[in-house]
């Protein structure tokens, strides 16, 4: 099969090699699609790689009938509707790291600009006018640095403000005195970082909780005559409020980097002498885009070929020494929710799945989501995924609830799923056997040990003489050979069950036949 990816914003070739190498992959790059031309032609592609310029809405996933991956080359996804992504089991991976350095070097270079008034001096300069005296700028050392979220790019800039000899005060929801005083840094509510600095730098995400973070009231409370810097999102400032607060004299001088729509050409705050601005450059440099290239391909084409992504925007990402815990799993929690699924055949209310032995040291999300995907594939088919099948469940109504127990009956490790529907529940249990793969060992209350695979058929009867033998004898007649056959009991002449596994599906017919049989109360088709 090969895998058809479209690039729709320039991205690094050097980057992209890896992909273009790729046997299975095929590469179109259609830079300045306008958004209808795209909605025109996405439904062709698997995978669509982006910068910051293309959006990628819920209209144009809806048109993406094939599409499993966006890869954005970079760190925001605001231009990246992500619920509509999760709802339609589109994994979003980001390249996080490849562009952190360019980025902090661009906000210091904006930060000693405005300082020295580099940009106001070399424009005028240009224009014939020797001026020294109204550029007339301040040093940076000893002036407090105020950075709003202290995450990768907050911290590189904290870092080389430091090498200015500027004194930083951070507020960050994640920053604890503690660890600010490792960092030689300062630790402040965002109110008191407001308040002291001389120059402020925002390096949040624009989430709903940061729009507008910087606004009129924000204004008021920083000092007269502060300076402001914005290299992560625009609208995480609210730019009239900006306007007026440079206007009013409480603002002396501000740097963007990113503004609220864009591209822009014309925009108020750029007739303002005191705002000096870079068209979206903070990641634009040589090294970073081919780090966010390189990176964004490699997620791209794993996942396309069946690995794992490592950033991936809208599923936990799990580092890797637990997913190499928890890998060898993964085909067990999705075998023992399709067996459910098949054993109920009824509408699900509640997932119950419980976690024992090994199973109780390690993050188990992953297991969990594949478990519900097990459970759920057998209704929605290839469009529940790892990505949307919690999502899926909590749409249907359907209650997930993950447990760690002590209980490991025995076993070094367990996983149960257990199911209620309107009848009552059902639970099967699994384990992974070291050296034997995985086993189903308890039905309800049967032990059993199966290997989860292939062709099933679980009987539920009455424990008399014949009864087995009626079962094989039918099979025989329909041509169907048994691999293998587990039996268990409550109680001698009480409820049994019987599970076998057989060579081939178990057509209608013959299931009806087997249900005819004297002693028999159930008789399930399982296919895994
Ligand atoms: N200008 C550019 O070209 C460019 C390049 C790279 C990244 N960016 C942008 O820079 C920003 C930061 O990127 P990053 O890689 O450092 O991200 P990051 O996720 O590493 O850091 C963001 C930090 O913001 C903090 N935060 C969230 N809400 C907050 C709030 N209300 N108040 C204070 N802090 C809050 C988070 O806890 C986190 O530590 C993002 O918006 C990203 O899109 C811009
Ligand atoms: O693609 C770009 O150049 C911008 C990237 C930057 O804004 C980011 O969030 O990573």
């Amino acid at each position: 099969m090969t895998f058809r990816i479209l690039i729709s914003d320039p991205l690094s070739e050097e980057g992209i090699q890896p992909l273009r190498e790729a046997e299975n992959i095929h590469v179109v790059m259609e830079t300045g699609l306008s958004p209808d031309e795209l909605a025109e032609r996405i439904s062709e592609f698997d995978a669509l790689l982006v910068r910051s310029q293309t959006e990628v809405t819920r209209e144009l996933i809806s048109k993406a009938a094939k599409l499993k991956i966006v890869g954005r080359a970079g760190v925001g996804v605001d231009n990246i509707d992500l619920e509509a992504a999760t709802e339609h089991g589109i994994i979003v991976v980001n390249a996080p790291d490849g562009n952190t350095n360019s980025a902090a070097e661009h906000t210091m270079a904006m930060i000693m600009s405005l300082a020295r008034n580099i940009p106001q001096a070399y424009y005028a300069l240009k224009n014939h006018k020797w001026d020294r005296k109204k550029y007339i700028g301040v040093e940076l050392k000893n002036k407090t640095l105020g950075i709003v979220g202290l995450g990768r790019i907050g911290a590189e800039v904290a870092a080389r403000a430091k090498g200015q000899r500027m004194n930083i005060k951070a507020y960050d929801p994640f920053l604890t005195e503690e660890k600010a005083e490792k960092m030689g840094i300062g630790y402040g509510t965002l109110q008191e970082v407001l308040q002291d600095a001389d120059f402020i730098t925002v390096h949040t995400p624009l989430l709903k909780e940061t729009r507008h973070l910087i606004d009129k009231e924000a204004f008021q409370s920083m000092k007269d005559g502060v300076q402001i810097v914005n290299c992560a999102r625009g609208g995480i400032i609210n730019e009239d409020d900006l306007y007026d607060a440079i206007k009013n004299g409480k603002v002396a001088g501000a740097a963007l980097d990113v503004f609220e729509e864009e591209p822009i050409q014309d925009h108020k705050l750029l007739e303002l002498p005191e705002v000096i601005a870079t068209p979206h450059l903070g990641a634009s440099t040589v090294e970073a885009q081919e780090n966010v290239a390189i990176d964004v391909s490699h997620d791209v084409a794993s996942f396309l070929n069946g690995g794992l992504a490592r950033n991936p925007v809208n599923l936990p990402s799990v580092p890797k020494e637990i997913m190499n815990k928890i890998a060898p799993y993964f085909d067990l929690a999705e075998k023992l929710g399709a067996f459910l699924t098949d054993l109920t055949k009824e509408v699900t209310e509640e997932i119950n799945i419980y976690y024992s032995g090994d199973l109780t040291e390690v993050e188990v999300a992953p297991l969990t989501r594949n478990t519900v995907k097990g459970l759920l594939k057998r209704h929605l088919g290839d469009h529940v995924n790892d990505v949307n099948a919690t999502y899926l469940a909590d749409r249907k109504g359907i209650t997930v609830n993950e447990h760690k127990t002590s209980s490991t009956k025995g076993f070094t490790n367990l996983l149960t799923v257990e199911v209620k529907t309107k009848s009552g529940k059902r639970r099967v249990s699994g384990t992974l056997l070291n050296g034997f793969g995985p086993r189903i060992v308890k039905v309800d209350n049967y032990s059993v040990d199966v290997t989860p695979a292939g062709h099933m058929v679980f009987i539920h009867h009455k424990d008399q003489p014949g009864a087995i033998g009626r079962v094989g004898s039918l099979l025989a007649q329909q041509d169907i050979n048994i691999a293998t056959m587990q039996v268990g009991r409550s109680n001698a002449g009480g409820d049994a069950i019987m599970m076998l596994t057989i060579d081939k599906h178990l057509e209608e017919n013959g299931l009806n036949e087997l249900k005819e049989l004297t002693d028999i109360y159930h008789v399930t088709a399982i296919d895994l």
